[in-house]
């Protein structure tokens, strides 16, 4: 459900002819059909159930380590935000490192513009997920899969502390106490923990965007530094925080059903 958006997204960060969402919409959908919005889908198909184990693993273990409780104790008695937020980061500096590869297949391919619908357009550079990871490989090295790790660890490590952070704190606040929070809480708490989150973590998604398209659609940049200064003087602030909103959109659905599908998990297992 959320891909595209995603893509949408993905595309406004890193190329500059889109005048805005539905710019770009419109043209994707009118060059490369609606099949164009769904580009780069399959590894994070493949890889969000090992990526979010990770990370909501991650953090429940930190957390039981931090307080010795467990994850039902904790809704008696919820753990002080500075556990929480350090748990949330230790997830998400580990998260980031196992979704980085994933995340630069999709990007690539999300940024394809090539057409099967024009006869005559020339093939896309990369022919699906394998043939990409495979062609980086051969002509970026091994440490080419890894381009764009440290902005995307940038992001995740702080951000996915005030996720989590967020996301207690309106369940603890709108759920009576000694009671385990209804689905509607999880959801609305999921969702605005997403959103939240993005509002700080989107200047280093786009330059992660950016660093990851590497030399493919523009020149390469020397270093994150490199990156965030010209693309600052060449397109001002507002550069830092492209894609937001279309990335909202997708984000409040997401994580709601994330963070269902997680208390739901646990309390049948847990
Ligand atoms: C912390 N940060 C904002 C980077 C991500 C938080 C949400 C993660 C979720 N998989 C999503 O795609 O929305």
């Amino acid at each position: 459900m959320g891909h595209p958006f995603d893509t949408v997204k993905v595309r406004l960060q890193t190329q500059n002819t889109y005048r805005g969402i539905v710019d770009c919409v419109v043209k994707i959908y009118r060059y490369e059909s609606i099949l164009g919005f769904f580009k780069g889908m399959s590894f994070p198909i493949a890889s969000v159930a090992v990526v979010n184990s990770i990370l909501f693993g991650v953090y429940s273990n930190t957390l039981q380590a931090l307080t010795a409780t467990s994850h039902q104790d904790r809704r008696a008695q919820l753990p002080s935000y500075t556990h929480i937020f350090i748990a949330g980061c230790t997830g998400g500096f580990l998260q980031a490192y196992s979704l980085a590869p994933f995340d630069l297949i999709k990007v690539r391919l999300q940024n394809q513009t090539e057409s099967k619908l024009w006869p005559g357009s020339p093939p896309p550079k990369y022919r699906g997920p394998v043939h990409c990871a495979v062609t980086i490989f051969r002509e970026e090295g091994p440490r080419g899969l890894f381009r764009g790790s440290g902005a995307l660890m940038l992001r995740d490590t702080p951000t996915l502390g005030f996720y989590f952070v967020t996301y207690e704190g309106l369940c603890h606040k709108y759920t009576p106490a000694g009671q385990q929070p209804s689905s509607t809480t999880v959801m609305v708490a999921g969702g605005f923990a997403g959103i939240g989150s993005w509002v700080t973590a989107t200047p280093f998604d786009v330059i992660k965007a950016r660093m990851q398209m590497g030399c493919v659609n523009q020149r390469a940049y020397k270093g994150m530094l490199d990156c965030i200064v010209t693309s600052f003087r060449q397109e001002g602030l507002g550069v830092f925080f492209r894609g937001f909103t279309i990335n909202s959109a997708r984000a409040f659905p997401v994580n709601a059903v994330t963070f269902l599908s997680y208390e739901y998990l646990l309390r049948m297992w847990g």
